[in-house]
């Protein structure tokens, strides 16, 4: 009773204590940790807290009161709140940062007062009343919350910059994501720099978010990239467009790249290049690899021809053509190419979070590094779209572009200007979008596949079990190849659930929302957080187990629901180039898999990093040997 009561009294001063900016006092941390961490107030001490409180006695969350003091949440409650080796980011310090306690997170909902950012307890019942005006939501809690409620990770966007730039995050933003849904539970905000998000975890949340997403779905627009086309007075393609204007052009790109009808059209392309691949790496491992003849084995780093071949495939399908890079000389300018990419990509993340036109102004090298970058994937895709309009124009008056080509299918572009729905401007600059937007997507997350192959022989085999009757069956036709071997496609989705090129997808509602009971405005942007998704055991089953079966919908498949598989993002935004992408990897797995067994020299798991893709740090090494 004493000690009820002496934690009653502690937790008022507290709030006090709080309200009014003053010192900590451990006596009452003391007070309130012999409690074990509930306390309920007697109406007459509540109301001195709220004079608006109910007259019955409010459940008081004392974790949640002492969210902004040093002491762990951990000692107190004794529960494990952090579930993985992350350790927690800085968030609950001088800012403060009011977490949520969803059960989803096996930490208990919140009651009645609830001590806020900024260090005030509020009566979470009666504020969500006030400033909600009346919103309810269907479901076990009445009130929902305000904006401002969302727990938070600091409201200083430049002080958050600056530890994002100090601790690194910019570099480990999905691990830096995935401890702070550990600390915070399952939506946080995080405002870094010019940046304000709300993200989110949980795929009620996500199908909320899409079905609020209207006709024209917004994205965080990549600022960097459109100034860029501004200053060069390049076209935008559908990348960096909103509205109607995206629309129109998306229709047409649909046709080319998306539909089945498209995809039929280019899948010859694809697996031409992938056996292409199988063929030199076949004569790579002959001539430099060990064991006896016919037989032999080559441990790797396969990152460098995988970009070749990303190259190669996507220039095939967009322009109708090989560019040659598994020749013994490839071009130096499609090398080039290959780093501008990178070095675009790497140059992002630190620019999203700065002013950059302010960095444009001073010359800041980071900016002309990325301009640079920039311009020469400009100046080489200007180049290809050049030689392949002559080619097709040269034809001009003989019929169709189809016929051009000789028969053959032309590629996206020839299809595009046959077509004549596009100016040739939105032309080049959508095709320049697909060519940039089609070479680390799919040559990183092949990396990623060979490596968990590798150290899952079992699921190696399994694969290939299916892949060598879907294959003989086929007669050489790859479409019916890869219907018939569902298990690459599991590869695919396991390989982008633990390793999504892209760590987020976002979209800015076009209607206010309800998020874990949190109002969210329309236009807010809202980030899904893949990585941390993917790798939790609340929307997974053993989630770090690579399992391409689990996607199955037959025996063995764990009938998976909505809004967990979303590497290429949702609806009419979704990625243009999924199609494209999905089945240039599944090919080339397909033909490794009847050449090649794929074993790696450590198990370890790979150590990632963030350049505006999800990517290994260090490339890992692949044994190839020859079946
Ligand atoms: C594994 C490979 C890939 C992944 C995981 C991926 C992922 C994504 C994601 C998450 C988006 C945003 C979708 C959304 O907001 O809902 C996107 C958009 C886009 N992707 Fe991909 N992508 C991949 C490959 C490719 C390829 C090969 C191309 C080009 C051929 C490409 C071109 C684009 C373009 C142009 C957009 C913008 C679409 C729009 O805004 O309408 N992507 N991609």
């Amino acid at each position: 009773m004493n000690a009820q009561k002496n934690a009653q009294r502690a937790a008022v001063r507290a709030h006090f204590r709080r309200k009014y900016q003053l010192s900590e006092n451990w006596t009452d941390t003391n007070h309130l940790r012999s409690v074990g961490g509930k306390v309920f107030l007697p109406h007459e001490l509540s109301k001195m807290i709220h004079p608006e409180t109910k007259p019955k006695d409010e459940g008081f969350n004392l974790l949640r009161a002492f969210q902004g003091l040093t002491f762990s949440t951990t000692t107190l409650s004794g529960r494990k709140h952090s579930r993985t080796a992350t350790p927690i980011p800085a968030t609950s310090g001088s800012q403060g940062a009011c977490r949520s306690r969803n059960p989803f997170f096996g930490v208990t909902p919140e009651r009645a007062l609830c001590m806020t950012a900024a260090g005030t307890v509020a009566d979470e019942k009666l504020k969500g009343r006030k400033e909600a005006q009346g919103v309810r939501k269907r479901g076990a809690r009445a009130w929902v919350q305000s904006f401002e409620e969302i727990p938070h990770t600091g409201k200083y966007g430049w002080v958050n910059l600056m530890k994002f730039w100090r601790q690194g995050y910019f570099r480990q933003l999905h691990k830096h994501m995935e401890g702070t849904f550990n600390a915070l539970g399952p939506i946080y905000r995080e405002h870094v720099g010019t940046q304000k998000t709300v993200n989110i975890i949980l795929p009620s949340d996500i199908a909320e978010l899409f079905q609020s997403e209207g006709r024209l779905p917004q994205r965080m627009t990549l600022k960097p990239w459109a100034t860029h086309r501004e200053i060069r007075q390049h076209s935008k393609g559908i990348f960096l467009k909103n509205g109607e204007e995206w629309r129109s052009d998306r229709v047409l790109l649909n046709k080319e790249v998306l539909m089945s009808s498209a995809v039929q059209r280019f899948i010859p392309l694809l697996d031409e290049v992938a056996r292409d691949f199988c063929k030199m790496l076949q004569k790579k491992v002959e001539r430099e690899g060990i064991g006896q003849k016919g037989k032999r084995s080559l441990t790797v780093d396969p990152s460098p021809d995988l970009f070749r071949f990303a190259l190669e495939a996507i220039c095939n399908v967009l322009y109708g053509e090989r560019i040659g890079l598994f020749s013994s000389s490839p071009s130096l300018e499609s090398q080039k190419f290959i780093w501008a990419v990178e070095q675009m990509l790497a140059t992002t993340p630190p620019l999203l979070y700065l002013p950059h036109q302010l960095l444009l102004h001073i010359g800041a090298s980071l900016w002309t590094q990325h301009a640079t970058a920039w311009d020469n994937i400009f100046s080489h895709a200007d180049a290809r779209i050049q030689k392949c309009y002559r080619r097709l124009s040269s034809f001009q008056g003989q019929g169709s572009k189809a016929e051009a080509a000789g028969g053959q299918y032309p590629g996206v572009l020839g299809q595009l200007m046959e077509k004549g729905q596009l100016s040739l401007d939105l032309i080049k600059a959508n095709i320049t979008e697909l060519m940039a937007g089609g070479v680390d997507t799919t040559a990183v997350p092949l990396q990623f596949a060979f490596f968990e192959l590798g150290r899952n022989p079992e699921v190696q085999e399994k694969v290939r079990q299916q892949v060598r009757t879907s294959w003989a069956l086929a007669d050489g036709d790859p479409l019916v190849a890869l219907q018939g071997a569902p298990l690459l496609r599991g590869i695919i989705k396991e390989v982008l659930r633990l390793y999504p090129v892209g760590i987020t997808v976002n979209r800015m509602p076009v209607k206010d929302i309800i998020l874990q009971n949190y109002r969210v405005p329309a236009g807010t942007t809202v980030s899904v957080c893949l990585y941390p998704m993917g790798r939790s055991s609340d929307v997974f089953d053993d989630p770090m187990r690579f399992d391409p079966g689990r996607w199955s919908s037959g025996k063995g498949g764990q009938r998976i629901s909505g809004f967990r598989s979303l590497a290429f993002g949702f609806g009419a935004r979704q990625c243009v180039g999924r199609r494209i992408a999905e089945n240039e990897m599944q090919l080339l797995l397909m033909h490794i898999l009847l050449n090649f067994n794929i074993s790696v020299l450590s198990t370890e798991d790979i150590k990632t990093t963030h350049t505006l893709i999800l990517q290994p740090e260090t490339p890992p090494k692949i044994t190839f040997s020859k079946l």
